[in-house]
């Protein structure tokens, strides 16, 4: 079934792929829903068409090929679901395959510890599974995020099973076929389609023993709670408000490119974006005037073709909630120095995709909601700021805590403000890398848990530890 629909994308352009493969994994293959009641149609965010009709109601049913082998053709697929540019798909892909490669390398090593007691006794402590662990996804990194959470579950030796967004329902199958051809036995990692329903099923299993989640801090506050009555542990990667900020003793260049770095990815569409620019007043002009002038070249159009620097937004609700965050601005007394429409591509198959132009804002201050909400668009609010001690304050002044960035080039200054900001992150004269080798994760309400890096570890597995008596029982009774 892989085959069948990765057979098709290397001719593939936007607007001519159909998908008609069940995209449930169950016991090792594809199974189609057993009711298919509750369609609801999946949408190409470059065409508005739709390519897909998902069943939100699941119910179970009755010689490897590499993961990097397949890439290209993944990645056009993740663009058809999901809208970003084919650049920053096969960028996702590669940061996938090279996270299962981190983790199956991992897996030999995990090691308990070995205690020396007194009298010659000693205890041991082992490294075990939890058993069965739930991940749920968000849309906008799809297939990352399912190898993000299953390759560590996997190589702790648990099971996965893993809800994609209902609205990116179409790679995580393709990540479970894999698995298989590399030998994963049936059943080790299964993929169920659906929503909030499916999503509350799973986080109320009693056989799950932890909830590993991606989404918005709302959804991940019923995800807590639900799994807190059964006391599964959970993982919570949540949403964010990043603030980047740049003093005046910056590399200029590198500055820019890291703001735009920081907001337009995904066309805005990711957690970790610092979208609360602050930048030191002396260099405001300069830098104001660099960042129009690259966001105003931003080529926004066809996410399959290479040129292409920013697709389409997942979907038009959510497109419409974007825009209206920049008319809210507007009418808060914000400025909009470039973008912050919706765009119409001169192609016609793309005249109802979901397209915006990349906005940058001006005049904005910290009570205003552009710079208060998560807006998940791509749209960047850009604040002054005198001193280092004032800005610290003002960037920490939120219930988020997801990222943060710097740029200075006093080594000094940058080590003291990375150690102020409350962030899960910082980036100092860079912005949104994610080796897989670091960790990633939330302060504050941007959760909590770990993504990545050796840590993960700790989240996937439980410690037993074992005590050795080498001598008599003392007599005590
Ligand atoms: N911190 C991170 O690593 C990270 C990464 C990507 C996205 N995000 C955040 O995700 C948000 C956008 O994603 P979204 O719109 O898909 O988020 P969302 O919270 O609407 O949905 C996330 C997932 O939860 C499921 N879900 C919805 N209701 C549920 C319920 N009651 N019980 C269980 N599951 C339920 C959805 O079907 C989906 O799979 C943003 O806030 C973004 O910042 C965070």
């Amino acid at each position: 079934m892989a085959q069948a629909i990765l057979d098709v994308m290397p001719g593939a352009s936007t607007g001519t792929v159909q998908v008609s493969d069940p995209l449930n994994f169950w016991a090792g293959k594809r199974v189609e829903p057993r009711q298919q009641k509750n369609a609801e149609p999946v949408f190409e965010p470059a065409t508005g068409d739709c390519f897909f009709l998902l069943c939100l109601i699941w119910s179970k049913r009755d010689k490897p090929l590499a993961l990097v082998e397949k890439r290209e053709k993944i990645a056009k697929l993740e663009v058809i679901n999901n809208g970003k540019s084919i650049t920053e798909a096969l960028v996702d892909i590669d940061i996938a395959w090279q996270c299962i490669e981190y983790y199956a390398g991992l897996a030999g090593a995990l090691a308990g510890q070995h205690v020396q007691l007194p009298g010659g006794a000693f205890a041991y402590t082992r490294r075990e599974p939890l058993g069965v662990c739930v991940g749920i996804g968000a849309w906008n990194y799809p297939f990352q995020i399912a190898a993000w959470k299953s390759a560590p579950a996997l190589a702790c030796g648990n099971a996965m099973v893993f809800k994609p967004s209902p609205f990116t329902p179409v790679t995580a199958v393709i990540l479970a076929e894999i698995y298989k051809e590399a030998g994963v036995p049936d059943g080790l990692f299964c993929v169920v389609q659906g929503g909030a329903e499916t999503g509350t099923i799973l986080c109320q299993h009693p056989k799950v023993a932890k909830v590993s989640f991606t989404g918005s801090v709302p959804t991940g506050k019923k995800v807590m709670e639900m799994s807190a009555k059964g006391v599964k542990q959970v993982t919570l990667e949540l949403g964010g408000k990043s603030p980047l900020i740049i003093f005046k003793d910056c590399d200029l260049e590198n500055a820019v490119r890291g703001a735009l770095m920081a907001n337009f990815l995904t066309q805005g569409q990711v957690c970790c974006n610092g979208t609360r620019v602050f930048v030191q007043k002396d260099i405001m002009p300069q830098f104001l005037e660099e960042v129009v002038k690259r966001t105003k070249a931003i080529l926004v159009g066809d996410p399959l073709l290479d040129s292409t620097r920013m697709g389409a937004l997942i979907n038009k609700p959510h497109l419409e909630k974007v825009l209206g965050f920049v008319s809210q601005a507007k009418l808060q007394g914000a400025r909009v120095l470039c973008g912050g429409e919706r765009f119409v591509p001169s192609d016609p198959k793309l005249v109802n995709g979901y397209f915006m132009s990349p906005c940058v804002l001006d005049n904005c201050r910290d009570d205003m909601t552009c710079v208060k909400e998560e807006i998940f668009g791509p749209v960047m609010s850009v604040l002054p700021f005198d001193t280092e001690e004032e800005v610290v304050q003002r960037a920490n002044n939120t219930t988020f805590g997801l990222a943060s960035g710097v740029f200075t080039r006093d080594i000094s200054r940058a080590h003291r403000v990375a150690e102020n900001l409350e962030a899960g992150t910082c980036f100092i004269n860079n912005y949104n890398i994610s080796p897989v080798e670091v960790p990633f994760g939330g302060y504050k309400m941007s959760g909590f848990g770990r993504e990545n890096g050796q840590v993960t570890i700790e989240y996937y597995s439980q410690l037993k530890t074992v005590v050795v008596e080498m001598g008599d029982v003392d007599n005590y009774f």
